[in-house]
């Protein structure tokens, strides 16, 4: 019954700043043997610049068409983890290429109170300097954790479980056939 284990499926994980799609993501590659891919990184590394430069030269909007074609590129992989920039609910494009892929995405979750203190000293997230981060944080949470919710198959809160401990608890629960059959 292939399509009741993970084989070579990708898994995209989405969520907030700070929930850990970068740190954890690389741990869960590591113990599905999965190749790993960051848009953010794989975004950097093809323009040679920075995200924050781009936001200062393109705006968000030229940052976001570069992430949606990225994503729309990324998805063509197999045996991959995938992940995603918090922005990425945002654009009903990207929301449906998340809902039709056959990958699994992961929403890790997480609270504005973590997000403060794991992005107290931040400098590379542009939507993230200078004052108000807890309200801006907020603000964003409102809007997008019910879209994280609708692409999401599987959802984990972080609390105070660490980025190994996170990914453990990921990797447990999708090598149970039993629970990944409920999930699609
Ligand atoms: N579950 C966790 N517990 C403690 N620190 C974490 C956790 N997840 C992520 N972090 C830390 O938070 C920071 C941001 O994590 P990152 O993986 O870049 O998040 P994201 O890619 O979701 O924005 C990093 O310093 C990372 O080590
Ligand atoms: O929430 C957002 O809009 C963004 C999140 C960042 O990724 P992380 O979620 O990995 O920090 C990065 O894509 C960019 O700074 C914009
Ligand atoms: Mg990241």
């Amino acid at each position: 019954m292939q399509s009741m284990t993970i084989n070579s499926r990708n898994i995209i994980l989405v969520g907030p700043m700070g929930a850990g799609k970068t740190t954890v993501g690389k741990q869960i590659a590591i113990q599905l043997q999965k190749k790993f891919i960051d848009i953010d990184q794989e975004l950097e590394k093809r323009t040679g610049v920075s995200i924050n430069l781009i936001f200062e030269i393109e705006k968000e909007a030229g940052f976001r068409t570069r992430e949606t074609a990225m994503l729309a590129e990324l998805l063509q992989l197999e045996n991959a983890v995938i992940a995603t920039g918090g922005g990425i609910v945002g654009m009903e494009e990207n929301r449906q290429l998340l809902q039709q892929t056959d990958g699994l995405v992961v929403y890790l979750k997480t609270e504005v109170k973590h997000q403060l203190k794991r992005l107290k000293r931040d400098k590379q997230r542009p939507l993230l300097q200078g004052e108000g981060r807890r309200e801006r944080l907020l603000k964003l949470a409102r809007m997008r954790n019910p879209l994280y919710d609708q692409v999401a198959d599987v959802a984990f809160a972080s609390g105070r479980t660490s980025s190994y401990g996170m990914a453990k608890k990921v990797v447990d629960h999708l090598k149970n056939p039993e629970k990944l059959k409920r999930i699609k």
